[in-house]
């Protein structure tokens, strides 16, 4: 059997190294390029590479995938920013280039994709709901892709089921210790020394409170949900939005 020629931008970052490692140590791979900030992109056309991993930064990745699209390479992406917008346009890059597939997906954490999935699932039986994510200091975006990703679905579930505001009757808070608002959700920001990526999902109603919790204490978390990504993308083509779609979850 012939490997599946993979690709990695951001090859020299925390998580593009852990990838890199990953993939050459899985069966049926092999890495065939590794591009870093200052490189150029032909070296994935070059290398002949059939799916590229990126985990770079939310300000570089469009260009990234718009290449690979255009190249007719496959994308699995970890790198976080992804609007509504953004997703938009990479789908409008996917119809132009039908047979390409691209995963973007906001965790790769086997265990946070189901805190998500659990998160949506509860979220039509509690009034209110709120979201902390905790990550290392060395972060750039807040909140995180996986807590913007979570709010969208707790937001969409409550919607469904016909929810409205919740409760809150803060009218003061000149600093902003409320947080930031994702579709309606509260969404809190901890950036401290010693932690990798956890995200609390806290549930409230009349004399009860259920919380779901995640943590990533290392980034080989991660590295399963890559390779699933890596080894299935090239049969799903267009844009696929989080990594629950390649899991029999039901
Ligand atoms: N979806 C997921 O499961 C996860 C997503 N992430 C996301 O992945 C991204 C990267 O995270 P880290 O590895 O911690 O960051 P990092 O800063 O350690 O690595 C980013 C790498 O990208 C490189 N880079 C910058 N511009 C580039 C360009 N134009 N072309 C190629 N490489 C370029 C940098 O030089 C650096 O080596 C972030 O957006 C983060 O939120 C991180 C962990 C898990
Ligand atoms: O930057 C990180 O570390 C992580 N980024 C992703 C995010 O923004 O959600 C995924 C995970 O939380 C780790």
């Amino acid at each position: 059997m012939t490997a599946l020629r993979v690709a990695v931008t951001g090859a020299k970052g925390r998580m593009g190294a852990e990838v890199c490692r990953a993939v050459e140590a899985a069966d049926g791979l092999e890495l065939v390029a590794q591009v870093d900030q200052g490189d150029s992109l032909d070296a994935l056309a070059d290398a002949g590479a059939q799916v590229v991993v990126d985990f770079t930064h939310p300000g570089v990745v469009m260009d990234n995938l718009e290449y690979a699209v255009t190249h007719g390479i496959h994308a699995v992406v970890g790198t976080s920013g992804f609007s509504p917008d953004r997703v938009d346009t990479v789908r409008g890059w996917t119809d132009a280039n039908p047979g390409v597939g691209v995963l973007i997906a906001p965790n790769f954490g086997i265990g946070a994709v189901l805190m998500m999935q659990f998160a949506a699932k509860a979220a039509r039986y509690y009034e209110s709901a709120e979201i902390v994510e905790l990550h290392h200091p060395n972060k750039v975006d807040a909140p995180s892709g996986t807590a913007r990703r979570t709010a969208e679905l707790v937001a969409e579930a409550r919607a469904a089921a016909g929810l409205g505001a919740m409760p809150d009757a803060t009218t003061d808070d000149p600093d902003g210790a409320r947080g930031a608002t994702v579709d309606g959700i509260p969404v809190h920001a901890v950036r401290l020394r010693g932690l990798v990526a956890h995200q609390e999902v806290l549930l409230g109603d009349a004399g009860e409170m259920l919380t779901i919790r995640h943590d990533s204490f290392q980034r080989t978390s991660f590295m399963p949900g890559v390779i699933l990504g890596v080894r299935r993308v090239g049969s799903v083509p267009g844009v696929t939005l989080g990594l629950e779609h390649y899991l029999d979850l039901d």
